[in-house]
């Protein structure tokens, strides 16, 4: 089971603990980057601290991203080398990222999306797996880009 590191910015802070505890219920070891309040702060900070440590620990580490729309947080994930970050909103996209994109990196909007639904999203996007073959192929294709850039 891998380790979860999760972050949010205000708009994301109360989706953010309310999955927290879900994810431990569940036996997930969470790390929580922050942010730790609702007071407002910018969200790609929190992206940044959550992605570089997936990155550094692509083979033990998820990690799972929330703020308004998700749009910030998915644009800041996926500029750090190694992440695949998938912005979520419905049950299909959180399975195919995971089985078609192998991604490493989940961000939700809590304006768009209920509890109820990102933690439907997250156990779904959790007990997915890649499906290799030529799903691979194309992840590689897309790594090597970033890597040859
Ligand atoms: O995309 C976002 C961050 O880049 C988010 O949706 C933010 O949560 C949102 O922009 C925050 O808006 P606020 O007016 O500062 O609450």
């Amino acid at each position: 089971m891998k380790q979860i590191v999760i972050g949010s910015d205000h708009a994301g802070y109360k989706m953010k603990q309310f999955l927290i505890q879900q994810l431990q219920e569940a036996g997930y070891d969470v790390e929580d980057k922050g942010t730790y309040s609702e007071d407002s702060v910018d969200a790609g900070a929190y992206a940044i601290k959550v992605c570089e440590d997936v990155a550094n620990n692509l083979d033990t580490k998820y990690g799972i991203l929330i703020c308004g729309t998700g749009i910030g947080m998915s644009m800041m994930a996926n500029k750090v080398k190694g992440i695949r970050a998938s912005l979520v909103s419905d049950l299909f996209s959180a399975e195919m990222t995971r089985a078609h994109n192998n991604a490493n990196v989940l961000c939700m909007g809590a304006r768009i999306i209920s509890e109820y639904m990102a933690w439907e999203f997250t156990k779904v996007w959790l007990s997915t797996e890649h499906l290799g073959g030529k799903y691979a192929k194309r992840v590689e294709a897309m790594m090597n880009y970033e890597k040859n850039r």
